[in-house]
């Protein structure tokens, strides 16, 4: 192919600066999470509590040093304003329904407001007066209380400002609010500043392939020498994907379609690097994505450290999580006394009257909260450096742990969900690096309008995928696509056989955009409902009719339950069932006629879906209408997410007519499907 136009890295970094300030802005605006002002009327606060943004009514109830230094506090409901519903039986107060969930980064204040500044002349009061309070990350949630690690995500722990604030806290009426958690936004500011100022001489090799400087060097077959797999169930692709990625010297994408095995490939790809010697860093764009690797990694017994605030981690690879090994590890002993020391001290504040006394406090905290800092962080380099593979988000990757640690082979899974400026945050120092995803599903969630919206794009542009329409210009465009488009197929493997889908579901997507290479693998391809297990009759029988009494004008959404409530009477469990629809307007229909009658089933968003499975999906395609506009149905990527969710059974409910007239694809889809579905025209009549 012809060698690709090399692409400035400054103007690239300064653009993609450019589209971020505009993503964050349109992020915030949107986000009902903006900073509120220090005092909040009483409603204002119950009004965001009953939408989930809040939890008012608190009070600071214990306090304790958590992981990595942190103060942690315990927040219970105030028994003063807790009313007698919400008491358990024994009187106790409870916290009512919220949505502050753990992971959340939250700050918690006064609900009278700051306190009055005195003469104005405490710097740092004033400082925590503006912000209106600590701020932390919700480390557990109870029935009885919610727990704070104070410090924001990223920030390096409790500092003595935020430990001044949270004594603060004590004896007050507190509410706690939702902020939202700009990290990744900063994180990837910061990587693009470094990488617009960065010279010629500055760049890797692997940064000169990337923005087509240079192309990719040969495979070096001979230095990866024979494979000797390790799992003995990998499919003929998959070993053609690892044996590629070992043998490459810069870039490896490894394409994997819905159900073809991803993760289980770069499982395996990373026990071979391990086996040669080489230290790996694995991040994906998600902490679930990085956990998922961690917990299938753990029991290969490959000493994994991961990166990452406890609070957002799984709890099953908690054991793994540098900072509970910073504990656990014979090397954390040097840390242990010290936070014994950081706790004494911190309930002695309670006891002192005097604030001259107080204040004495607070700086020897803060000394200890610095000594406990510099010696974690020799226990962390140290826990760091001696393992081979490491596990981070790919914002976490730009951490002070990773400070300085060099790495023979980045892999990036899930990497065409992830914007590339997130993933350059892992790359800059990388020289290797590989990319695990599928660019023909959805790329990441973009909110600004930096780009044409969603449905303006795919009107009328059907033949030209909108990656191609905002070519260079939009955050949509992911790094896995865009060394895809400079370099050609030649860099990448797909993988072929997939796991999840009976074959006459595969048939269309397989055809239509993977060029109809899937194979659907034997244990599969003919799978059916019928063959599951059964909900026994006298199950069934007390769940009652379907409908009940609610009435709808919605047809699509009656078909919809009516076809969930066949399943089920058949003996599906709900469980087993997925319903998915790309709009939200029809998900909230969808869920006032179906979540309480069924609480198993699963309702959500496609774009939601991505990535997730189910034995039976039934999709509401909602687009109906005279002019056959299909809006962002005319997305192939999230029509391939909605079509390839479905293990045994899938049915798609629309009006054919309007669908088939939104585009060459969409008009495919609706011919196969009469070729090849069981095709019903409900009767309004027998609906309602
Ligand atoms: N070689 C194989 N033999 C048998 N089963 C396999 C094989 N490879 C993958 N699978 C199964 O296929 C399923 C999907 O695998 P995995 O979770 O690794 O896929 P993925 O590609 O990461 O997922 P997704 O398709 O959702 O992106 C899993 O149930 C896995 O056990």
């Amino acid at each position: 192919m012809a060698p690709p136009t090399p692409i400035p890295i400054p103007l690239f970094a300064s653009t993609q600066l450019n589209l971020l300030h505009e993503e964050h802005a349109a992020e915030v605006s949107s986000s009902k999470l903006a900073s509120t002002a220090a005092t909040v009327s009483p409603l204002t606060r119950r009004t965001l509590q009953a939408t989930g943004y809040a939890l008012t009514g608190l009070i600071l109830s214990q306090c304790r040093t958590g992981l990595g230094g942190r103060v942690v506090g315990e927040f219970a409901p105030d028994p003063a304003v807790a009313s007698d519903e919400s008491r358990a039986a024994d009187g106790t107060p409870r916290l009512g329904s919220h949505g502050i969930r753990v992971g959340d980064v939250v700050r918690v204040s006064d609900v009278a407001g700051p306190g009055k500044k005195v003469g104005g002349k405490d710097k740092e009061k004033d400082k925590d007066a503006e912000k209106g309070g600590p701020e932390g990350v919700v480390t557990r949630t109870g029935d009885r209380a919610v727990w704070i690690a104070f410090g924001r995500p990223g920030g390096g722990g409790t500092s003595k400002e935020d430990d001044e604030a949270v004594e603060e806290l004590w004896g007050k009426k507190l509410w706690a609010i939702k902020l939202a958690n700009d990290v990744t936004y900063r994180r990837m500011r910061q990587t693009m500043e470094k990488m617009e100022k960065m010279t010629e001489t500055d760049y890797s090799h692997f940064m000169r392939v990337a923005f087509g400087h240079t192309t990719p060097l040969q495979l070096d077959t001979e230095a990866c020498g024979p494979v000797e797999f390790t799992d003995p169930t990998l499919n003929d692709s998959q070993k053609d994907a690892i044996r590629f990625a070992l043998a490459s010297r810069d870039i490896a994408l490894i394409h994997g379609p819905p159900g073809t095995g991803k993760t289980h490939t770069l499982i395996e790809l990373v026990l071979q690097l391990v086996q040669r010697k080489k230290r790996v860093l694995v991040c994906g764009p998600s902490n679930v994505s990085v956990d998922n690797i961690v917990e299938r990694l753990a029991p290969k017994k490959v000493p994994v450290v991961r990166i990452g605030h406890p609070a957002r981690l799984l709890p099953s690879v908690l054991e793994h999580s540098l900072e509970v090994l910073t504990q656990t590890s014979d090397a954390g002993g040097i840390v242990k006394d010290i936070r014994k020391e950081i706790d004494e001290k911190q309930a002695s504040i309670r006891k002192t009257r005097s604030g001259r006394e107080r204040r004495g406090i607070y700086d020897e905290l803060k000394l200890l909260r610095k000594e406990f800092r510099q010696r974690e962080s020799k226990c962390v380099d140290n826990l760091v450096r001696e393992s081979s593979v490491v596990l981070a988000t790919l914002h976490g990757a730009g951490g002070h742990q990773l400070k300085n640690q060099k790495f023979d082979v980045v892999i990036i899974d899930e990497a065409s969900q992830a914007l590339e400026a997130q993933c350059w945050i892992s790359l800059l120092g990388a020289e290797k690096v590989v990319l695990a995803g599928d660019h023909l599903q959805l790329p990441p969630t973009v909110k600004s309008t930096g780009q044409k919206s969603k449905d303006e794009v795919s009107k009328g542009t059907e033949e030209k995928t909108d990656t191609e329409t905002l070519k260079g210009v939009s955050l949509e465009r992911t790094l896995f696509d865009r060394l895809l488009a400079l370099h050609g197929p030649g860099i990448k493997r797909m993988l072929t056989t997939q796991y999840r889908m009976h074959e006459t579901i595969m048939r269309f997507p397989s055809d239509e955009l993977y060029e109809g290479r899937l194979i659907a693998s034997d244990a599969v391809k003919s799978r059916l409902l019928v063959d599951l297990p059964y909900e026994a009759e006298d199950e069934i029988s007390k769940k009652g009719a379907l409908l009940g009494d609610s009435k709808s004008n919605e047809m699509e959404a009656l078909v919809v339950a009516r076809h969930v409530g066949n399943l089920i009477d058949a003996g599906v469990r709900p469980e087993s069932i997925a319903v998915i629809t790309p709009y939200n307007g029809q998900l909230a229909l969808l869920s006032r006629m179906l979540r309480e009658k069924y609480p198993g089933l699963e309702l959500g968003s496609v774009d939601g879906f991505q990535g997730r499975e189910k034995e039976a999906v039934v999709v509401s395609l909602v687009r109906s209408n005279a002019e056959h506009e299909v809006g962002f149905l005319g997305e192939k990527r999230r029509l391939n997410v909605a079509m390839t969710r479905p293990k045994r059974h899938l049915c798609i409910c629309g009006d054919s007519e309007t669908i088939s007239h939104g585009s060459s694809f969409l008009k495919h889809w609706m011919d196969f499907l009469e070729e090849n579905a069981d095709l019903r025209y409900p009767d309004a009549g027998d609906l309602l």
